[in-house]
């Protein structure tokens, strides 16, 4: 057994490798979550072979015009001829840009980083807004890292933390050090660990059963999935099932990273001293952190460069999407000008749900010869932007779309909802409300028909349970009608 895996210097501290940046450990910022959110049913963009949108494919209901136009820009992103084109989202709220915008980064791939912002996240008392937005730009490009490494691999066998009396206090206990059984298609071997690599184990959470790689000389420990001989342990699984490796447990193993340059930009943000590479290697076992310069996104940029010619990395352009863009100011817009040019720039999808509006930061006289009330354009974005952008209407669904969308949430939301409720709130969505006022309505009423039925066996959400919340929830054209009566009152008197 190599004594680098075994001996206490073994760390899992984010190491330099040889271009002096850190790459380790595999961020988690290229990882997607997987809670039930907003979009979760949203699994792609529903297209046919021939890029037709079909009626009811990966989550997406209607909208088959945006879907199809997606479509055609996710051939142009495929092809590398992104660059200085970003694509522009306008309809109205609740139509579904968000989603659009998600299912494009899915049809990317799930290594893909997809950056979402809203315009007004750029504006804070402490950071420059040309700031934010450059650091979800670089979150939005992704480097994947190749580097071939002495790792041991295998099927956990056998997990046994040996505890000793803490030399420090008489009581409690340390992890002395863990004994890990690993096993391949080959043979099995069994390694002593330092106690860091064990913390570096429960990080990842392994339990027997787990295939999983140490890194030999940093320690760093990788879950790579469970092993599929356990792969019937469930009806539904919700594990990624891996096969038990080849070969000897003790290898060299070709490892592929996903990191995202603002990954890298945070490991290697020192305090003082100079950005140059060699200060940045120097720095790099000193605590703290500072805020990211330019300057040492330019030496980032340089060492990325010499991986990418060396052929040790391949860029991976993510998606960066900027959802009520009409939010950001004309300082913004100009970035954006030029950040969407440069040859590392991800694809930006920008959305936006208003009409012909203000240019923010344009309201004051003299500046750009505008007058106090601003130069107006439409979306709130400057022409020559707008000029550059490939534009993707949405459309209000119908009541049809509405009730299948519906549907569709209940079953992931698993909510049992009778048809009646279900048509009401259709037609309710169509007409008085909109779609995402009625999507808010199903788990209130999940919630109100439990409280009444308690745990006696029911039909699930009905039609009462819908009219009881509508005198609960206003939505926004009764909410304003309720204003505009009061307004009359007033007047009356
Ligand atoms: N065509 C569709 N198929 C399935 N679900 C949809 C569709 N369109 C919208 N949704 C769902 O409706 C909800 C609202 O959509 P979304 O947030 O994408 O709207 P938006 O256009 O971005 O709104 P806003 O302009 O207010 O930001 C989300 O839960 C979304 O997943």
């Amino acid at each position: 057994m190599s004594s680098a895996v075994a001996s206490s210097s073994t760390s899992t501290a984010p190491q330099p490798n040889s271009g002096g940046i850190i790459t380790q450990p595999p961020p988690p910022s290229t990882l997607r979550e997987s809670r039930i959110a907003t979009h979760s049913h949203i699994k792609g963009l529903g297209l046919a072979d021939d890029g037709t949108a079909m009626d009811f494919s990966q989550g997406f209901i209607g909208q088959n015009l945006a879907r199809e136009a997606l479509g055609l820009h996710l051939s142009l992103l495929k092809l590398g001829k992104h660059s200085g084109r970003p694509l522009l989202l306008v309809g109205p709220p609740g139509t579904g840009k968000t989603a659009l915008a998600l299912a494009l980064s899915q049809e990317l791939g799930s290594k893909v980083p997809f950056c979402a912002m809203v315009g007004s996240e750029v504006y804070s008392g402490e950071v420059k807004k040309t700031e934010v937005l450059g650091s979800c730009f670089r979150r939005a490009i992704g480097l994947r890292i190749k580097e071939t490494k002495e790792v041991y691999e295998g099927e956990v066998t056998e997990l046994t933390p040996s505890e000793a009396e803490n030399p420090l206090s008489g009581y409690g206990k340390t992890i002395s050090h863990v004994i890990v059984g690993l096993k391949t298609v080959k043979g099995t071997k069994q390694l002593r660990l330092d106690p860091s690599v064990y913390e570096a184990i429960q990080k990842e959470r392994v339990v027997v059963g787990d295939v999983i790689y140490i890194e030999a000389n940093t320690g760093a420990v990788k879950r790579v999935g469970r092993s599929d001989a356990y792969a019937s342990e469930y009806d539904l699984e919700a594990e990624e099932y891996v096969p038990l490796p080849k070969g000897d447990v003790h290898k060299r193993k070709e490892l592929v990273q996903d990191v995202t340059l603002n990954d890298l930009d945070m490991a290697n943000a020192k305090p003082q001293g100079g950005q140059d590479i060699m200060s940045v290697m120097g720095q790099l076992v000193k605590g703290g952190r500072t805020e990211v310069t330019d300057k040492l996104r330019k030496e980032i940029n340089k060492v990325v460069d010499k991986y990418i010619e060396q052929g040790v990395a391949e860029l991976v352009p993510g998606v960066l999407f900027i959802d009520e863009v009409h939010m950001l100011d004309m300082e913004c817009f100009t970035y954006l000008n030029r950040a969407l040019e440069s040859p590392m720039s991800p694809y930006v999808v920008l959305a936006s749900n208003r009409g012909i509006c203000t240019i923010r930061g344009t309201e004051y006289d003299g500046i750009l010869g505008s007058s106090s009330e601003g130069i107006k354009s439409p979306h709130g974005i400057p022409i020559d932007l707008l000029d550059r952008c490939m534009i993707v209407k949405t459309e209000l669904y119908n009541q049809k779309e509405i009730l299948k969308i519906l549907e569709l949430r209940c079953k992931i939301e698993n909510i049992q909802i009778s048809k009646d409720a279900l048509e009401n709130l259709s037609i309710q969505g169509e007409k008085n409300s909109s779609l995402r006022f009625v999507l808010q309505l199903l788990t209130p009423s999940n919630i109100l028909n439990k409280s009444k039925n308690g745990d006696t066996p029911n039909n699930g959400v009905n039609l009462d349970d819908i009219l009881e919340l509508n005198d609960l929830f206003l939505d926004a054209k009764r909410s304003t009608a309720v204003l505009k009566d009061l307004d009359d009152l007033e007047n009356k008197y």
